[in-house]
């Protein structure tokens, strides 16, 4: 069962608010976004959203050239066994070239209200074509209500499985140079992973999964 693009649901429209939603490149067609119950939807949509086309390519070079660098100093971990990434290296990072720092700021003014306390650390993702993250739900201790990422180089499926009732499942196409958001009941209600390149299917089409760097803005935990 598949659904067109959050922007149709009440809560998505007050969560994005008017200008947020002029951005979205909405189109009836245009499904990111595929449930195991039609019932799921609405009462995921606050607080869950995806920008397509988020940034440009030369966004997304400028991002992945400030990156490369550092990245390349570091080796792919292959995980131990319980370990929620495997195939991944990864940074946090500060300091930012202007032309960056915009975008990380736009990440921040979409994702998050305005005064809202934030990790200012930006967390950074690289995980090789043959990686993947396990399902889990982000800490409690270092993560507040809301994780946005953008997605670089690679298109991706991030599965959402509700804690309680595993029947219950969302899969979201994340398109390469999209952001998503997860805030709301998908943050702690359900676990969310980033599927192997072999099981990358979305709605019966294969969704090839190559290297694939996210970039992340996290808000602080209360208190
Ligand atoms: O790579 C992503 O988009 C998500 C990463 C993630 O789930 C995490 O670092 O906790
Ligand atoms: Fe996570
Ligand atoms: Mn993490």
């Amino acid at each position: 069962m598949s659904f067109v693009l959050l922007c149709g649901q009440r809560g998505v429209r007050a969560f994005l608010g008017a200008r947020l939603l002029s951005a979205l490149s909405c189109t009836p067609d245009q499904s990111l976004v595929s449930a195991s119950c039609p019932a799921l939807l609405p009462r995921l949509s606050p607080g869950l959203a995806i920008y397509p086309d988020f940034i440009s390519e030369a966004e997304e070079a400028a991002l992945c050239g400030e990156l490369e660098p550092g990245l390349r100093r570091k080796r792919y971990e292959s995980g131990h066994w319980d370990q929620a990434i495997h195939g991944f290296r990864e940074t946090e990072r500060l300091q930012w070239s202007p032309e960056n720092a915009s975008v990380l700021q736009r990440v921040r003014d979409t994702a998050f209200p305005p005064g809202e306390a934030q990790l200012s650390l930006v967390h950074v993702l690289d995980l090789q074509k043959e990686g993947y993250i396990k399902p889990h739900v982000d800490s409690v201790k270092f993560c507040g209500t809301t994780i946005a990422g953008i997605c670089l180089l690679s298109s991706s499926i991030m599965r959402l499985v509700s804690v309680d009732k595993p029947e219950e499942r969302v899969d979201l196409l994340l398109p390469r140079r999209c952001l998503y958001v997860l805030g709301g009941p998908v943050r702690y209600d359900f676990t969310h992973e980033i599927l192997r390149d072999e099981e990358s299917v979305f709605n019966g089409q294969r969704v090839p999964r190559e290297r694939r760097i996210s970039v992340i803005c996290r808000n602080l935990p209360e208190s």
